[in-house]
């Protein structure tokens, strides 16, 4: 069986859980409280293979245990950053993201494990609204060798799901995935780090 750990990241209020719900549940929830990080676990099947899905949903408020962002990033396998496109400040920090992204993973790229990110501008129903244009998503997407989507959480679950399905599928053909694979040992040292970090906080959706 396939382990794949995905972690959606992003700005406060940017719809990282709405996305993650509407994938899971295929419903958009207007209101999601959530005063605490926690990691969704879901089954699925992609080419025909099965997969272990985790996400990761953080917690933008301060909370009990809650781990650094460096900890989420040597945590996953795949991430999707988020920024609002009617929120410039949410594209600065999905920048910043993508930065840390790819300056942790400097070391892991000479081991041909670099990690798949996607960059997804949210919110696309607001577009009259847009403080972000649609290339400078397409530019910084470039430039952190990320595939990039604008999409709507509230309005479109087609898109939602295929962004995530393509996250899982090219996650689980990467090197960092194959990589822990590998080492059997390793993912005993991972399922630790996990409990350490994340608490024992799951969910199955
Ligand atoms: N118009 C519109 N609103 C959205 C969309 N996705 C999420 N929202 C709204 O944005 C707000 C924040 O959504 P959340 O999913 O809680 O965002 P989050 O990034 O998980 O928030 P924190 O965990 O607090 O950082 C809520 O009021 C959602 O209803 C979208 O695609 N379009």
């Amino acid at each position: 069986m396939n382990e794949i750990k995905v972690a959606v990241l992003g700005g406060e209020g940017v719809g990282k859980s709405a996305l993650i719900v509407r994938f899971l549940t295929r419903r958009f929830i207007g209101e999601y409280a959530s005063s605490s990080e926690c990691i969704y676990r879901k089954r699925m099947s992609v080419d025909g293979r099965q997969m272990n899905l985790e996400l990761y949903d953080p917690c933008s408020q301060p909370c009990e245990g809650k781990s650094t962002l460096n900890e989420q990033i040597h945590w996953a396998d795949g991430f999707v950053v988020v920024y609002d496109i009617s929120d410039r400040s949410s594209f600065i920090t999905a920048t910043a993201i993508v930065h840390l992204i790819r300056e942790l993973s400097l070391g892991a790229a000479k081991r041909e494990s670099e990690s798949v990110v996607f960059l997804v501008g949210n919110k696309q129903d607001l577009c009259h609204m847009r403080e972000v244009g649609k290339e400078e998503g397409q530019r910084l997407a470039t430039d952190g060798r990320c595939q990039f989507f604008e999409l709507s959480a509230a309005e479109c679950y087609q898109e939602v799901s295929l962004m995530f399905t393509k996250l899982v599928r090219n996650a689980s053909l990467s090197g960092k995935a194959k990589e822990r694979r590998r080492r059997p040992s390793g993912s005993k040292s991972m399922a630790k780090l996990i409990n350490n970090v994340f608490g024992k906080r799951r969910k199955s959706v």
